[in-house]
């Protein structure tokens, strides 16, 4: 019964003061009125907690629902006339340790009831508390049910609110990235042991290779790490703008309709709008789901170069071309304008197009299509911009004016083009996020895992550096490459949640804060 209070070491092999004998519980769905509530208790105690709720009632079968009347402990008052109750004994259950599941009516004042029941239960083995954000993962961490990778996966889950962050958190889930991280960690210590046993016994012993060569052969096991560190470093950072969103800057003349452009995707009036040029002097920001991809999108101020351009102005250009530089997409306005003699023109500015080139995506738009009457003349306005600008794509063409808003999803009605816009602008999403089928599994690579991974790089870097230096010296110093390995090993260790106790606590602290109580 006692299982921890016997070990003061836990199987991930770390002393934890947090890590207890207690039976925790909580109300594991959201808080409110709802048709159920589900309440989780984890521990030694949920056999006692069960005998105090249902006195007379036989204790259900493992694994099985019954229905069952609760009682306060010590009393004939009922709290809950007829509950689902569900016992899974450890060690294969979601925290490895007894659980005991009891969905009730959702009503706040059952709930109420409930908890407080639980709370008065007895338990001679062994404390009955409510439980810490996060405990119930933690327990399934420490009893090895979880690696820290999932753990994260998990976290990932519950706070996903796009349908791509869901998919990636959904990836990080299946254990596939801890195996795999293990694997590279196995053979980077079978490795180490060759050389460590090179150092410890090559006086007495003949060994069949050399130092040098040695750490040869073993060069060829870390160069093939090494490459598959940089697909999941390249997979991690395509993840990030799942997880973070991918950042849009709105770029182009004074008036070309930037602000007008952006309430129509975001839906409201994020930016003000109107016909005196220069409206907008700050980036003005806005998150959010584009098909399913989070996305932040700034307004920005137009770069205007004729005329006298205030400090308030300049500054807020200056502003502009720093969140070109960030961002993951530009999108590059022109429009359509009437000139001094009547006629229409495209206006564009050459920094908004030099900006755009320089992005990892860009589309350029032509906004205020409707000021051309005919189709014909839109064309050739076209085409001259085209070569004007040096333009290898056509311009996307659209009408802020005549456009419906971008949330309306009907994709008939789509006089401005608003939301032909929309999709290429999924498409270009699509190609900054993709991996390959065959590494779909390294969506679930978070930012945490991607230091750790760079880390181990410049660890078997050096080891690399050091195996050619051997070479090429004719002499290896055994002892530096044993460390190396050592310290990169540590590294995927650390990933896991395996590695050196210090390490496991300081990351366990900031991965389990981000944790929900009954979670
Ligand atoms: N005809 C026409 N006018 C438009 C269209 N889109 C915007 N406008 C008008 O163009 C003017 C400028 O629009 P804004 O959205 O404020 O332009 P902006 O690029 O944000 O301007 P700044 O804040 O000065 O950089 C306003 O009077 C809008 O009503 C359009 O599709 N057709």
């Amino acid at each position: 019964m006692f299982r921890y209070a016997l070990k003061p070491k836990t199987s991930r092999g770390i002393s934890s003061l947090s890590f207890n004998n207690d039976t925790i519980y909580a109300l594991s769905s959201a808080q409110g009125r709802a048709g159920i509530a589900v309440i989780r208790i984890s521990g030694p105690g949920c056999k006692d907690v069960y005998n105090s709720l249902c006195p007379s009632a036989p204790f259900p079968k493992p694994r099985y629902a019954a229905v069952r009347t609760l009682y306060q402990p010590f009393s004939t008052n009922i709290v809950e006339a007829s509950a689902l109750v569900l016992y899974f004994p450890s060690p294969r259950t979601v925290t490895g340790e007894d659980i005991l599941e009891l969905h009730v009516h959702g009503g706040t004042a059952t709930v109420k009831a409930v908890l407080s029941s639980i709370s008065q239960c007895a338990s001679c083995s062994s404390r009955i508390r409510y439980a810490e954000p996060g405990e119930f993962t933690k327990r399934a961490f420490f009893n090895d049910r979880l690696d820290l990778a999932q753990v994260e996966a998990l976290s990932d889950t519950l706070s996903a609110e796009t349908e791509q962050q869901r998919r990636a958190a959904v990836r990080g889930a299946s254990g596939e990235l801890g195996r795999t991280y293990e694997g590279w960690r196995t053979r980077l210590l079978l490795a180490r042991a060759e050389i460590e046993a090179l150092i410890d016994f090559s006086e007495d012993q003949h060994f069949d290779e050399s130092p040098t060569e040695l750490l040869a052969n073993v060069s060829n096991i870390v160069d093939g790490i090494l490459h598959s560190i940089g697909l999941h470093e390249m997979a991690s950072q395509r993840t990030e703008l799942l997880r973070n969103g991918i950042r849009i800057a709105l770029l182009g003349p004074p008036n070309a309709g930037k602000s007008s452009l952006m309430n129509l995707i975001v839906g409201r009036e994020a930016s003000i709008v109107s016909s005196e040029a220069g409206t907008t002097r700050d980036v003005v920001e806005a998150s959010l789901d584009i098909r399913g991809f989070l996305c932040s999108f700034a307004d920005t101020a137009g770069f205007r170069t004729e005329g006298e351009v205030g400090k308030i102005e300049e500054e807020g250009i200056r502003r502009a071309r720093k969140k070109a530089e960030e961002a993951d997409v530009v999108i590059a306005l022109a429009s359509v304008e009437k000139t001094e003699d009547g006629s229409k023109r495209i206006v564009f500015d050459e920094e908004t197009l030099r900006l755009a080139k320089m992005a990892r995506q860009s589309l350029v738009v032509v906004n205020k299509k409707d000021a051309v009457a005919d189709h014909t003349t839109l064309k050739s306005l076209l085409a001259e911009f085209k070569a004007h600008a040096s333009l290898e794509l056509e311009p996307l063409t659209i009408s802020c004016r005549e456009a419906v808003s971008a949330l309306v999803r009907d994709t008939e009605k789509d006089p401005g083009g608003i939301h032909g816009l929309i999709s290429t602008l999924a498409e270009s999403f699509t190609s900054l996020t993709a991996l390959p089928e065959d590494m779909q599994d390294l969506l679930g690579v978070t930012e945490r895992q991607r230091q750790l991974l760079a880390e181990c790089r410049g660890c078997l870097e050096d080891f690399v550096a050091e195996a050619k230096g051997s070479a090429d010296r004719g002499e290896a110093d055994v002892v530096m490459a044993a460390e190396y390995l050592r310290a990169a090993a540590n590294c995927l260790a650390r990933i896991t949640g395996r590695g050196e106790a210090g390490d496991v606590e300081e990351v366990l602290g900031v991965i389990f804060e981000k944790f929900c109580v009954g979670k």
